[in-house]
Formats: structure tokens, sequence, C-alpha cells
């Protein structure tokens, strides 16, 4: 199971303990295999309102009592500050230009497998473990992320900004397992977590109602809410507060002439602070044919290289089912891709992650969906076939 040359005995891998079901079961793995386990418990966000939405209490007191039953020490970080630094304000930002950002998959790259793996480091660590559901595999000399087993849990899409180096320092021991197998191993060993709801929403945000937490932090700029030919239905309480394909939360109801059918965000004018609505979940205009993406982010080579026309499949959200699609770089740098099936509710500052059957090759942030497709792109995969 090891893979550096150490033996597995003297191997020291500290756990990213949540106090959660998938971590508790990572380390009884570890264990099992006859590695030194340790576990590191991480407080990412200081709440100042004696929130009854933040559960890090709780979650402390889960880990402890999971190491205290496996008999390892559980050592505990404050990364607050750097969370707030690299996480939190670029999720801001991001939010500020309209967009909707992922911050679990910033914190996966900035966080977990950096602040993280640093600090594991500095404990002795040869290899810090985490309970996603996700595969690393080694093949000559390289290390690759591959999907979670369990098709349900894959975790793959919040993994892909990580980097081949870290990957090489991680291990993910319930990535070969399905999620009801992880249960029964954690009340086979009396581990309190074995039936602990899974986590849901944002890690920071927590339970409570998106809009107050985004309120505190941003101001709203109310608009009005237009259908497609320019008349105002309505009023909408701030950009930020809305993501295309969405159908709650327009404050229109019926319109006066219009037949019943409810009402979709289908884009947002920026310019004009404009949350432009059309009438069915189907509507034309929340379906895409290609995209243009930045900030792209290989784990392993860059598929795209020397002009090459990636052929594969991607994700435009988690638990999307693969889609097939081409993608190449553009003069700037960043990706355009087309697909072979029209795409519903693309949503700038999502990511695209790529995949080649199991294995996630990485991925982008989404800039802009095009209703056709890219005709260069289209025309350079004709004519290469
Ligand atoms: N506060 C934390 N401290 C240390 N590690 C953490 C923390 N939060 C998450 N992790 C690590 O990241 C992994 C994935 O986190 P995520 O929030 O997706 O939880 P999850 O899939 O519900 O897993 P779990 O059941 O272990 O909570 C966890 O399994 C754990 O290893």
């Amino acid at each position: 199971m090891s893979p550096s040359s150490k033996p597995i005995s003297e191997t020291k891998v500290i756990v990213g303990m949540s106090g959660g079901v998938d971590s508790s079961v990572s380390a009884l793995l570890l264990l099992q295999a006859g590695y030194q386990v340790e576990g590191l418990f991480m407080k990412n966000w200081d709440e100042d309102d004696g929130s009854e939405y933040c559960t890090a209490k709780d979650d402390l007191a889960d880990a402890e009592s999971v190491c205290a039953k496996l008999g390892i020490k559980l050592h505990s970080a404050n990364f607050a500050a750097e969370y707030w630094d690299n996480v939190f304000e670029h999720f801001l930002e991001e939010y500020k230009a309209g967009r909707t950002p992922n911050p679990d998959i910033l914190c996966n790259r900035e966080i977990k497998f950096k602040v993280f793996l640093d600090y594991a480091e500095l404990l002795g660590a040869d290899y810090i473990a985490t309970g996603h559901y996700v595969r690393r595999l080694d093949e000559g000399g390289r290390t690759y992320l591959a999907k979670g087993l369990d098709n349900n849990k894959d975790q793959s899409y919040f993994l892909h900004a990580v980097s081949e180096a870290e990957f090489a320092k991680s291990l993910f021991p319930v990535g070969e397992l399905e999620k009801p197998e992880v249960r029964v191993l954690a009340e086979e060993h009396g581990l309190i977590t074995h039936n602990k709801k899974d986590s849901t929403g944002i890690c920071f945000i927590g339970e409570r109602r998106f809009k107050d937490f985004l309120a505190q932090y941003l101001p709203a700029q109310p608009g009005v809410i237009e259908d497609l030919d320019g008349n105002a239905l309505g009023q909408h309480s701030g950009l930020m507060y809305h993501t295309i394909g969405q159908r709650q939360g327009l404050g229109i109801g019926g319109v006066k002439g219009q037949a019943e059918a409810p009402w979709y965000v289908v884009d947002k004018d920026l310019e004009r602070n404009v949350l432009l609505v059309a009438q069915g979940s189907d509507h034309p205009r929340l379906y895409k044919q290609s995209l243009s993406a930045s900030q792209s982010h290989w784990i392993g080579n860059n598929p795209c290289a020397h002009g090459n026309v990636f052929h594969g499949h991607s994700k435009i959200r988690y638990r999307q089912a693969d889609q097939e699609c081409w993608v190449r770089e553009s003069a700037d740098g960043g990706l355009e891709i087309n697909f072979a099936e029209p795409q519903r509710a693309v949503t700038p500052g999502q990511s695209i992650v790529f995949y080649k059957e199991d294995i996630c090759l990485g991925g982008a942030v989404i800039d802009q969906a095009q209703d056709e497709l890219i005709e260069e792109l289209a025309a350079q995969v004709t004519e290469a076939s």
C-alpha cells in the first residue's frame, strides 16, 4: 500500500480528521494497513456570532472521540487567517464580479493540500490522508487522480485544482470503497461517527441562509428583473443572489398576459444590473453548445499542448454525468470547449473538470458560454477525423 520506499511500519501519515465518518474510516484503514497514524483537526473559520450554524466544536469532539477509540494522537490547528486570505476573499471578489465561485475547490487547493500539507510535514508526516472519495494511481513514476470507485460519491471534481506533486504526498483510503461499506466499517469498529449525516453546503456557511450570510459581507444592489423581450417583471435584491438555471426566489408570480409557467434565470446583465428570466426549465436560452474558460490547471501533462485538440469528457458541475467534449487552448491561454450535447445552465465562476475515462486531468474556471459551437474548433475536429 505504501507508494514510498520506506516500510509501511515506519511511514507516518497524518489524516485530516473532520469529525465525519469518511475521515474516521480513513484513519482506521491506515492503521489496519500498518502505518503510523496521527490525526489533524483544522479550524478554518472563526465564527464571531456565537453561531448555532457552525458545528466546529461538535466536529472536534467527534474527531477526539474517534482518535481516542483508535488510540491515535489528534493535533489541531487554526488556518482561519489563511482561509480568509486565500479562499474567502477570492470567493467575495467573484460574487462581486457577478460570478458564482466554488470555494470548496479553492479550499482543497489552498488549504487542505497546501497549508495543511505543509503543517503535516512539519509534524514529520511522510503523507497526508483525507476521506475524499478519489483514488490515487501511480504508474511509470507519475501520480494520477482517478475517480472514487463509488460513482455516487466521487469527489474528483473538487480536487482537480490540486497538483500532481501534492497528490504524490496524499493517500485516499476510502476512495476504493462504497459509502455504505464505510459506514459499516465505522459501526463495526465502534466509531461514533458511523451514522453521522454527510456534511452539506459550504463549510463556513453551514446550514444558515446563504443570502443572509452573503449580505453580511457584500452590499446588495437591487435591480430589475426582465424577460427576454425587455419587459420589466419585477425587482431582484442583488444579482449575486441568483444563479443561472435557478427557479426560486425571483419574487415574481404570474405575469399578466403571459402563460402560467415558472420562470428561470437565464442570464445576468452586469452592466445594467438586470436579471434576465425566461419561462420553462427547458427554455432554449438555458442551453449552451460551447464555452470559454480560463485559469486552467492540469494535474499532469497538458492534453491541449502544442495546439492539440483534447477529445474526452467533462463535468460543468459536481454530480453531473460525464459530457463528451472537445477542448483546445485559445490564443490568450484560455480554453475553448465544444460539447457533443448542449449543456443546461452553464454558470460563470464554476469549474469545468476534464476526464479521460476515470482519470481526472484537471480543469478551468468557466468564463462565458455560447449558444453555438465554436466554429474554428469544430472545423479543426472535422479536419483531423
Ligand atoms: N476540519 C477539518 N479538519 C481536518 N480535515 C478535514 C476537515 N474538514 C475536512 N477535512 C478532510 O477533508 C475530507 C473531505 O472533506 P469534506 O468536507 O468533503 O467531508 P466529507 O466527505 O463529508 O468527509 P468526512 O465524512 O470525513 O467529514 C475529510 O474526509 C477530511 O479528511
